[in-house]
């Protein structure tokens, strides 16, 4: 595989730009599937196949913010007291699927359907899950699990002690069963879930070291080369824009006989849409980019997953992760371990989940007030989007909550610190999130610095209904913690605190300065039909161009109740089917 810069002209049949989750899977598929044509890979970030913070699924979380993050910023929130909230993106060969949390699970078949309803014919959960499943083996799995494909999964090997308690706590105190089998289309439960490791090696699975190695010699990977803009030729009479290659940061054009497709995730696949003179008349305008295409959608429709979080210190004969960022002879005999391939705390990944819809949630079951919200919100759009958010709202299948118990402290007032009293003690979190908000926003191009970082701004919480989902979110968090047998694990709440969070209104409070997302973002470029404001059709062919596609987290229309990159993994499994198709 090439990593060096290209001659000016040098051309490929199909040039895939990024390198990410979506990116590496479809252009292996492509290598494999179409032997006789060539395939260019571009990546801005470097490899670092040997990288422990990526490999380690104990050290996830900890690229978060470094060399391999893109490290974006929302604009200030204004429902959030204004702050700007860290979104961050991998870039690196293997993008976010090298520096995400390892949860491998699915929504609700019914939400795969909606892609089909809303004007995708051919989208659904039938052909959705045959093509995630194409991704993935998962080890030990139920029967109907992918049993073939590069990405592996397993349920972990490390199950911290104090969490043994949370999937009885669930169980027995709330009407949220125990469901072994989340990932066939009902995810309604309580459950562990599968996490992207190959067992053998006890390293994280990801597009970069599961995918690549299995393309043929046709493909040809650049890394640490940015892509600035794809170039686009309207021949004369012809209604349809083509692509006839893109042109890298040193200024070099490479040019695509048939196609370019875009897998630059949801925050950079608008951004080089529009550096390409596709988008807004106005988001153009101001940055002085002649339009090709006037597609209102581009950057629109930007959906996220809200997230808040509670924490509780342990009782001290409990031994949580935390252990290993504060003791240092404690870190040393956990690597050890690791290095003798034995289990221990740098596999650890917490691993214990809650997917329920609101009549779950609400004591007594009665979530209309909620509903009632959701309605007043949004009621009267014509918007598809939202109008199947409201439908989902009454469909018990589908999760609206979701709740991690994630081992060691992950909140936002910070782990103790050094010399303090709690310094060393160890944490448990409930990381908790709202699965359909309301609230939708844009990702654009700066047009101070086209090229730079996009100016992102989902609006978070913008609605009563956001608002008040996530109080009712907190609170059952909050009764989860407090029924046995979890309660038995910990002495005190340390985040928010008991004495200080009490009412509805300063669980608002809270909610105001402490939301965060679960780094979800999707449906900035999305598959719809054009009048729905969407950017690419249902063969993934951006409006207005003949040869340019979009696949990766962009293209999912509506927010589905899942961590996304199995959808993802099963749009490339997808769009290699179509690409190939079309090309014989
Ligand atoms: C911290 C974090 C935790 C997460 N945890 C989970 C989880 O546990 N489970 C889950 O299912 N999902 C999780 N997600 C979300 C999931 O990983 C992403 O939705 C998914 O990986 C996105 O895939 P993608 O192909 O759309 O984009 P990416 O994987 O981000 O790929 C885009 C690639 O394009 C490259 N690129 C961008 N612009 C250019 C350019 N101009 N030129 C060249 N290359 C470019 C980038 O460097 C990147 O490699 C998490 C995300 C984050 C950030």
């Amino acid at each position: 595989q090439e990593s060096q810069l290209l001659p000016n002209g040098r051309q490929y049949d199909y040039i895939v730009v990024g390198g990410g989750t979506a990116g590496i899977a479809l252009a292996t598929r492509l290598s494999q599937g179409l032997k006789s044509a060539s395939i260019l890979l571009i990546e801005a970030g470097p490899a670092a196949l040997h990288e422990d913070g990526i490999n380690v699924p104990g050290l996830k979380g900890s690229t978060l913010g470094g060399k391999y993050d893109w490290s974006f910023t929302t604009v200030p929130q204004t429902h959030l007291k204004n702050r700007t909230i860290f979104t961050p993106r991998g870039r690196v060969l293997g993008g976010t699927s090298a520096i995400n949390l390892l949860t491998w699970d699915r929504a609700a078949a019914v939400e795969y359907d909606n892609w089909e309803a809303v004007g995708n014919p051919g989208w659904n959960w039938e052909t959705m899950t045959a093509a995630m499943e194409k991704a993935e083996t998962y080890v030990g799995g139920p029967p109907g699990s992918g049993a073939s494909g590069p990405i592996e999964a397993v349920i972990n090997r490390v199950v911290p002690v104090h969490q043994e308690s949370f999937i009885p706590t669930v169980s027995n105190n709330f009407p949220i069963p125990f469901n072994p089998d989340s990932l066939q289309g009902n995810p309604i439960g309580v459950m562990y879930q599968p996490e992207n490791i190959a067992p053998a090696s006890y390293n994280r699975s990801y597009s970069a070291n599961a995918y690549l190695p299995l393309a043929g010699g046709n493909l040809a990977v650049l890394t640490n080369t940015q892509v600035t803009k794809i170039n686009l030729y309207k021949p004369p009479l012809r209604r349809l824009h083509r692509a006839t290659g893109v042109v890298l940061a040193n200024g070099t054009s490479i040019t695509a006989r048939r196609e370019v497709i875009l897998c630059a995730g949801a925050i950079q696949s608008p951004q080089l849409l529009e550096l390409s003179g596709i988008g807004q008349r106005g988001v153009l305008g101001a940055a002085g980019i002649p339009q090709r295409v006037d597609l209102p959608g581009v950057g629109e429709n930007y959906q996220d997953h809200l997230r808040v979080q509670v924490s509780y210190q342990l009782k001290d004969e409990f031994l949580a992760g935390d252990e290993i960022n504060t003791n240092a002879t404690f870190a040393a005999e956990e690597w050890a371990k690791r290095l003798r391939g034995e289990p221990g705390f740098y596999d650890d990944t917490g691993g214990g989940y809650v997917f329920a819809d609101w009549k779950r949630v609400v004591p007594g079951g009665d979530d209309s007030a909620l509903v009632g919200l959701a309605r007043a919100a949004v009621g009267g759009s014509a918007d598809v989007g939202h109008r199947k958010k409201l439908e989902m709202l009454d469909d018990a299948r589908v999760p609206q909550v979701e709740v991690i118990f994630s081992d060691g402290y992950t909140g936002v007032r910070g782990y103790p610190p050094v010399g303090s009293e709690l310094y060393g003690r160890g944490f448990f979190s409930l990381i908790a999130g709202l699965m359909h908000p309301l609230s939708r926003g844009s990702v654009h191009i700066d047009p101070a610095n086209p090229g730079g970082k996009p100016v992102i701004d989902p609006r978070f919480v913008d609605n009563e209904y956001d608002m008040a989902g996530l109080v009712e979110i907190l609170k059952f968090c909050r009764r989860i913690a407090r029924a046995e047998p979890l309660r038995s694990v910990w002495v005190a709440e340390y985040e928010p605190g008991e004495g200080l969070v009490q009412t509805d209104e300063d669980w608002r409070e809270y909610i105001r300065n402490t939301t965060l997302t679960i780094f979800h973002p999707m449906g900035t470029a999305a598959m719809l039909p054009r009048k729905d404001c969407g950017v690419v059709d249902s063969k993934l062919i951006v409006y207005g161009t003949a040869n340019l596609r979009v696949a990766d987290a962009s293209i999912i229309p509506v927010e589905m109740s899942a961590h996304p990159q199995t959808a993802v993994y099963g749009i490339a499994e997808r769009a290699a089917e179509i690409i190939i198709t079309a090309h014989r």
